[in-house]
């Protein structure tokens, strides 16, 4: 067996633990919630007295009545008032005790809600700032499995584990006590069981935590190839590989409802098993209990008492059962959620880490050897200045590590050895924050986002008004085509900005980085995939905009290269000035 497949009360605890602190805020109404907790379990505690007392009072009177009994006969009599207010209390204690269930019920409901949405905004948070190579590893689709259903297990465990359980610990407490008080010897028989419950619940826990982290993994699987078969769509169309990608989804689909169909049925035979073990108990309760009244040990009331609250004592137990098996599951999201949670940004700011503040915006790379990990070197040893205001262009074969080289620029990435000096400073003494404020980047293909015009150019600067936005809109040349869309400005884009045309979605990326007003800029290939016509037209906006500023121009056309002062080629892991063999380009007069 597996060291996973337990319910293991360490993790429960760790995750409790580190999870907690999200419920610290709603203290107020967890105990409130608490304490409606305490009425539902006397409530439920009760329940079976009116009945008893009925019994025991009016039917089958006794010789010898027990406390209780006496209490209430020198208060009401045995007569029709008894009766009465056995049928009050009946009445009484469904009406409070239904009352206080609801009020436990949506307070601790909307905790749970509340909670949930913390940890997954500190989830969120926490995944944001995490380093390139996180999200290198770990692909979109299951990140955001972990951010919603894995999250949502939470509050399972939090509101199961941390509250439910006390309310049922409540109630099987207050009722084995009650029953020891009555008679220990027939509580002792109700007990006989427990082992018998508490092995069963321990042995099937683990197995249903297996059943379900294979589920879940399932479902994030799931979740992969859809989001590639739809963001891809065009792909999927222009290939017609409609019936491969159904394949895809098919099979994943498949082998996560088999486990999910697994956990059903382990859950479904420890439920079985549960029930054949509750009724072993009724039987040696019923069987002991009518020797015990047979013998005067207690009256035919207080049997029933002990009947009804057998089955009080089953509904926690059962539930309890099938608790730890939605605990179970939790665990398991709980425990995907902590490997995401504990792992600390490789990147982050130095102790003594100072704000950037590029007035001559010199870069120089001196001697930089750079591995992605587990990968062969893609720059080894290289060195290589960009004077201020200047714009080099790097070029080189593809995959020759052009855009390593911008990333490592933005220290997306550590390099293995060497330095990056931006005026002089190490980049990794200034902070990442004002590092990456005096860099503004326009890729080959800028994302946009599924938001208005106006806000995907804001992007580049948060706080700029709408005359620093139609501005930067003029400067790239996309201010002509935005006010020709009937919305303008506040012309929405399809996801990824699909509803533009390349060269528009190029202007909107350009006016975004014009926006930042950074005094470095990184163009990585901007004009792949224009015309001849766009793409000229956009040259010239860039070569104004590149004008002032430290430029690293990544380009392979002549016509992108026609705006670099000088052209550094990425051949052998190192950069080399131009005259190389392969590539014969002419320094720019
Ligand atoms: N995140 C990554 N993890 C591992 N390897 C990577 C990663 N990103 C890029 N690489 C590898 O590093 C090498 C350099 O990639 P890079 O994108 O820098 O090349 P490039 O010169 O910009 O290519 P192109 O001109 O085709 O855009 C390639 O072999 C690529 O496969």
């Amino acid at each position: 067996m597996s060291k996973n497949r337990k319910l293991h009360p360490a993790t429960i605890w760790r995750l409790l633990r580190r999870l907690s602190p999200h419920a610290r805020p709603y203290r107020t109404k967890l105990a409130l919630g608490f304490l409606a907790m305490c009425f539902v379990a006397l409530a439920e505690i009760i329940r079976p007295w009116p009945v008893k007392i009925v019994f025991d009072g009016i039917l089958i009177p006794q010789e010898q009545p027990d406390f209780v009994m006496t209490q209430v006969l020198s208060w009401v009599g045995s007569g029709q008032s008894l009766l009465w207010l056995c049928c009050i209390a009946i009445l009484g204690i469904a009406v409070l005790g239904g009352l206080a269930g609801y009020v436990q019920s949506t307070l601790i409901a909307g905790v749970g809600q509340r909670v949930v949405a913390d940890i997954r905004l500190d989830l969120y948070r926490h995944v944001q700032r995490l380093s390139h190579s996180f999200h290198d590893s770990v692909s979109t689709a299951e990140i955001v499995s972990r951010l919603t259903s894995d999250v949502r297990m939470m509050r399972d465990l939090l509101i199961e584990a941390g509250v439910l359980f006390a309310a049922r610990s409540l109630v099987l407490i207050g009722t084995v006590l009650i029953m020891a008080l009555m008679d220990w010897r027939l509580t002792l028989a109700a007990m006989a069981i427990l082992p018998a419950l508490a092995f069963l619940t321990h042995r099937y826990g683990g197995r249903i935590k297996d059943a379900a982290r294979h589920q879940r993994r399932g479902e994030g699987r799931i979740a992969v190839v859809m989001t590639e078969g739809i963001s891809g769509i065009s792909l999927v169309k222009g290939f017609a590989n409609e019936a491969y990608e159904e394949a895809r989804f098919s099979e994943q689909n498949l082998s996560s409802a088999e486990a999910g169909v697994m956990a059903t049925r382990i859950s479904a035979e420890m439920d079985r098993l549960v029930q054949v073990v509750l009724a072993i108990g009724t039987c040696l309760v019923m069987w002991y209990g009518v020797t015990r009244v047979q013998a005067g040990g207690i009256s035919p009331g207080d049997l029933l008492v002990f009947t009804a609250y057998l089955t009080t004592l089953h509904k926690p137990i059962r539930r309890m059962s099938s608790m730890s098996a939605r605990v179970a599951k939790a665990t398991a999201s709980g425990e995907r959620l902590l490997e995401v949670l504990d792992l600390n940004p490789e990147i982050t700011d130095r102790p003594n880490a100072r704000k950037a503040h590029s007035l001559r915006r010199w870069i120089s790379i001196i001697d930089l050897t750079f591995a992605y990990p587990g990968c062969e070197p893609v720059l080894k040893n290289a060195t290589l200045t960009l004077r201020a205001g200047e714009t080099v262009a790097l070029v080189g074969p593809s995959g020759m590590g052009k855009s390593s080289v911008a990333k490592l620029l933005m220290r997306f990435y550590e390099p293995q050895s060497g330095r990056i000096l931006l005026d002089g400073t190490d980049i990794r003494d200034l902070t990442l924050d004002s590092l990456r404020e005096q860099i503004a980047v326009v890729l080959q293909d800028s994302p946009l986002f599924a938001a208005t015009i106006r806000e995907n150019i804001a992007y580049g600067r948060l706080d700029a008004d709408e005359e620093d936005i139609a501005a930067a809109a003029r400067a790239s040349g996309a201010d002509r085509f935005i006010r020709r869309l009937p919305q303008g400005y506040d012309t929405v884009l399809g996801e990824r900005g699909e509803t533009l045309s390349g060269g528009q979605r190029q202007r909107i990326a350009i006016a975004r980085a014009l926006l930042r007003d950074a005094p470095i800029l990184i163009l990585d290939e901007p004009l792949t995939g224009l015309d001849r016509t766009t793409a000229a037209e956009l040259v010239q906006t860039l070569k104004m905009i590149s004008r002032d500023r430290t430029t690293l121009l990544i380009a392979h056309d002549d016509l992108t290269l026609s705006m670099a002062d000088r052209i550094v080629h990425l051949v052998d892991r190192k950069f080399a000035e131009d005259g190389f063999p392969p590539l014969v380009l002419e320094r720019k007069a």
